[in-house]
């Protein structure tokens, strides 16, 4: 049965019992069409062996829907007052933990508590996996699906509520506006496919934004072919601060003090890129290739 505790009437009823607003800061706004909330669940194939994690508890709508399907979910909400409330939905699951903290410890950095508490989950799962299942705060989405393949748990899927032109930039390919570190850094490793769009009128508040629906799935021998991940990841992220410049000058500004100009010409020649090579129409295999030769002349590189 679909949950009543996810409608509009619902949701303004509890929340002004409780004397709540929905607050912007945090990107609360709630997905009100509960077939929404059904596809979310369907979209990540939930069975026994998963450990879920949801940023952003909410209410906890999605999570009730998850828990049965899940061997666990480990739930992190920011708001004490939604932390409380979620917390007599999610009282009768004895499969989920619920956290009441930032998700991130910083813009790079889960909250060491989630990873401890996904661990634990993992752990006591017999050939578990691990998936990120959420309605995302989209004022941290990036850096939660970022740092998420960088942490010492890897999620094998991840499906995600997110704001639509993230989504964009997320599957966008070479010589497209979107295209960019973030595309370069989950398609290196992952297959991304928009599975829903969806119009500011499915949640309550109505964002400002349209907003979509991604699923993220880690494709194991596209990973392990990256030898550096963090290198790859920081790498990228600072050739692509500006994609439309010409390659050679961001590459330059990126490895100044770490490489010559001549060390760069080298490289870029190597790759057989022309001169006036722009970051944003290098393709991934392409931008792989040329990592592992940076990486060869640089070793120590960090920004
Ligand atoms: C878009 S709402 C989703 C709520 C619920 N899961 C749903 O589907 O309706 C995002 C939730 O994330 C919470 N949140 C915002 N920033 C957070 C953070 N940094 N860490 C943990 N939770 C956060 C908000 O308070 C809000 O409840």
């Amino acid at each position: 049965m679909l949950p009543s505790r996810q409608t509009k009437s619902f949701l303004m009823r509890r929340l002004r019992e409780i004397g709540v607003e929905p607050d912007s800061r945090h990107g609360q706004n709630f997905l009100i069409d509960l077939n929404l909330v059904r596809l979310i669940v369907d979209s990540a194939e939930l069975g026994p062996r998963d450990v879920v994690l949801e940023v952003g508890t909410g209410t906890g709508s999605l999570t009730t829907l998850m828990a049965p399907h899940a061997s666990h979910v480990v739930t992190v909400e920011i708001d004490s007052n939604l932390y409380e409330l979620a917390r007599e939905e999610l009282i009768n699951f004895d499969n989920v933990t619920q956290l009441k903290c930032d998700a991130l410890a910083n813009k790079n950095r889960f909250a060491p508590a989630i990873m401890e508490a996904v661990g634990t989950a993992l752990a006591s799962t017999p050939d578990s996996e691990f998936k990120l299942v959420a309605n995302l705060p989209y004022n941290v989405a990036t850096p939660i699906l970022s740092n998420l393949l960088l942490s010492e748990h890897t999620p094998t899927t991840m499906v995600a509520t997110i704001q639509k032109e993230l989504a964009d930039r997320i599957v966008a390919e070479p010589w497209t506006k979107d295209y960019g570190a973030l595309s370069v850094w989950i398609q290196s490793q992952a297959r991304a496919e928009i599975v829903r769009v969806m119009p500011p009128g499915v949640f309550w508040p109505a964002p400002k934004v349209t907003s979509a629906i991604v699923r993220i799935q880690i494709d194991p021998e596209r990973r392990a072919a990256i030898p550096d991940l963090r290198f790859f990841h920081q790498f990228v992220k600072s050739i692509f601060l500006h994609r439309r410049k010409f390659l050679r000058a961001n590459v330059i500004s990126a490895l100044k003090r770490h490489a010559t100009k001549e060390q760069v010409d080298e490289l870029l020649s190597g790759m057989n890129f022309p001169a006036d090579a722009r970051t944003e129409q290098v393709s991934i295999e392409t931008l792989l290739e040329f990592t592992e030769r940076v990486r060869a002349v640089a070793p120590d590189w960090k920004l």
